[in-house]
């Protein structure tokens, strides 16, 4: 199996979708799942690279893995259930820290999940997505504003600046697992943001080989004369 290229990690609270977001957008179906334990990763091709996709476990007794699973992360989907505000606080409280040990340039997402719970789902995206064939409605507990001051707390938690970053309009989403509306949509942009990483990170690879080269006949060059 080829080393991957970049390393993509969804982050969160259990139970917010994390499993079935990754279900849905490899496997393309909605299906039971337990409560992830540790960590699992599928790797994608993307082009001509490789990029591992980890789902870690939400529950706090393996809270410790992960800064080891975000470990050179390149992407970190925080992820959330737009049902439940509870769970985006926890990104904040006990996930955020986690990402200390991602890429300096690891780019942040987040991620409310369920949306086709809520009543408002209907209205706002029947146009677009597939609807949901969900009966009984809740009201939303999050909304995207939250999220998009949550990433803006990410950005100077990071130290980054905001007008440098990426618009937290564009890394803030509301998806479905069960319907599929937006999953595409976010690993995809997720995706094509981290490509420019893959082609930093490979070019500086490259100049790497060629002084590994260089120094080696340097100092073979050395040991000769
Ligand atoms: N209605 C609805 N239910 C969902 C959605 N995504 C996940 N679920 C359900 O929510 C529950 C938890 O989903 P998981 O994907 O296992 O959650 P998780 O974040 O991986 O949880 P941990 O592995 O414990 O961290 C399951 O019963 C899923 O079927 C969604 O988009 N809409
Ligand atoms: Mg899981």
């Amino acid at each position: 199996m080829k080393k991957p290229d970049l390393k993509v990690v969804l982050l969160g609270d259990m139970n917010v979708g994390k499993t079935s977001l990754l279900h849905r957008y490899m496997e393309r179906r909605f299906q039971d799942t337990v409560s992830t334990i540790g960590g699992a990763f599928y790797l994608k091709q993307w082009g001509p690279y490789n990029i591992s996709i980890w789902d870690t476990a939400g529950r706090e007794q393996f809270h410790g893995l992960g800064s080891m699973y975000c470990r050179t992360a390149s992407a970190v989907i925080l992820t959330y259930d737009v049902s439940n505000m509870q769970s985006l606080l926890e990104l904040e409280d006990r996930f955020l820290g986690l990402t200390d040990t991602a890429s300096d340039d690891c780019i942040f997402a987040v991620v409310g999940n369920k949306i086709d719970l809520t009543d408002d789902y209907d209205s706002e995206n029947e146009l677009e997505g597939e609807r949901p064939r969900t009966s009984s409605k809740i009201h939303r507990q999050v909304n995207l504003e939250d999220a998009i001051a949550f990433y803006k707390r990410i950005m100077k938690y990071k130290m980054l600046d905001e007008n440098v970053a990426p618009a937290a309009e564009k890394m803030c989403f509301e998806t479905s697992a069960k319907t599929g509306y937006n999953v595409d949509v976010l690993f995809e942009g997720v995706f094509n943001m981290v490509l420019p990483l893959i082609v930093k990170k490979k070019a500086s690879g490259r100049e790497e080989t060629v002084n590994l080269a260089q120094s080696k006949s340097e100092n073979s060059k050395n040991r000769c004369c």
